[in-house]
């Protein structure tokens, strides 16, 4: 939960700095459908750092899919620029798009159908990437992909179903073994859209902290989208998107007292994006009834907004 509602603004940690493994800067998407425009994206900047896990949330419709689709190198944006692990995804010709989506970033997706294919057992799953990529023809030998598969499957704690098919798997260990197979190539980075979508909490729970451990273990840059606000709970970095923009963020850490007990403590954040612009959450909005117009007041460590109430005098 959060301590406290006392949200500050954070400048430039979502804008993204150079050295960032993810960096959006003024990411714009617009779908044109039958003359009527569709704003998904609406000047989005977002930084995630080398090793970083972040879980991005919104409601649906705010623009999450877009962006883990022009994150996978699946869809382009409209403007602004996205560069992930060295790659400029606006810029990268056809042959860099089949490289970044196979060696470069990892996926897993909501649908099981989508991460793993029915007919072959876990194992095998794990397998086929690295059978067809290059790492895996460099790494030769064949005993050397078993030592990989099985270690992959050991690291996501599904060496139990090794050998069985996605149907005879429950739902948390089929997205642990698509986990598996996002890390087959070892990549930079793993983008995974809605991988609790389909499971109930308990599991949902499990999936997490099996993201969570992965990112640990192998140093990938992790980022989630989800619809599911209570995964702040669970990562140290939560990212909100409101209409295309990022608007908050849940930064979560664990304090140690004097007396050596442990303490997680979560505090929220406005971000404020490079031109000064920052969404106020939709409570404040309404707890003072503010409106089109407000007033701002520069205090020696504060900035102040006030319902305007000229046209009440
Ligand atoms: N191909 C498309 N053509 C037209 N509009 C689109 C297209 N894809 C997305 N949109 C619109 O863009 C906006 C953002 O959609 P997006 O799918 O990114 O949201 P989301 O946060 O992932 O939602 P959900 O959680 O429901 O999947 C929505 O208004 C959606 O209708």
């Amino acid at each position: 939960m959060i301590d406290t509602d006392e949200r500050a603004g954070v400048a430039g940690r979502t804008e993204g700095r150079d050295a960032d493994e993810i960096r959006c800067r003024g990411l714009v998407r617009i779908f044109a459908t039958d003359g009527i425009e569709v704003q998904a994206l609406q000047g989005l900047d977002l930084g995630v750092g080398r090793s970083e896990l972040v879980a991005v949330v919104g409601a649906s419709g705010s623009g999450k899919s877009t962006l883990l689709n022009i994150l996978s190198g699946m869809d382009t944006p409209t403007a602004g620029s996205a560069v992930v692990a060295g790659t400029d995804l606006l810029t990268m010709s056809p042959r860099d798009r089949v490289r970044y989506q196979r060696s470069t970033v990892g996926f897993v997706w909501q649908q099981t159908s989508r991460n793993l294919l029915p007919y072959l057992t876990a194992a095998e799953n794990v397998r086929l990437p690295l059978e067809i990529s290059r790492a895996g023809a460099r790494a030769g030998a064949r005993a050397r992909r078993d030592a990989r598969v099985a270690e992959l499957l050991d690291l996501l704690e599904v060496s139990a179903v090794a050998e069985r098919r996605p149907d005879q798997m429950s739902g948390g260990q089929q997205q642990r073994v698509a986990i598996a197979v996002a890390m087959a190539g070892g990549p930079r980075v793993l983008l995974a859209d809605e991988p609790t979508g389909e499971l109930d909490e308990a599991t949902s729970v499990e999936v997490l902290e099996a993201l969570r451990a992965v990112n640990e273990a192998t140093g990938v840059t992790t980022l989630l989208v989800t619809h599911d606000p209570t995964v702040s709970e669970h990562v140290a970095r939560t990212v909100q998107i409101r209409d295309g923009r990022t608007s908050t963020e849940v930064l979560r850490r664990v304090e140690v007292d004097s007396d050596g007990a442990q303490r997680h403590v979560a505090e929220e954040f406005a971000v404020l994006d490079r031109v000064g612009r920052l969404q106020l959450p939709s409570d404040f909005v309404e707890a003072l009834d503010l409106r089109e117009r407000v007033r701002l007041a520069l205090e020696p460590d504060r900035v102040e907004v006030r319902p305007d109430r000229t046209e009440e005098r």
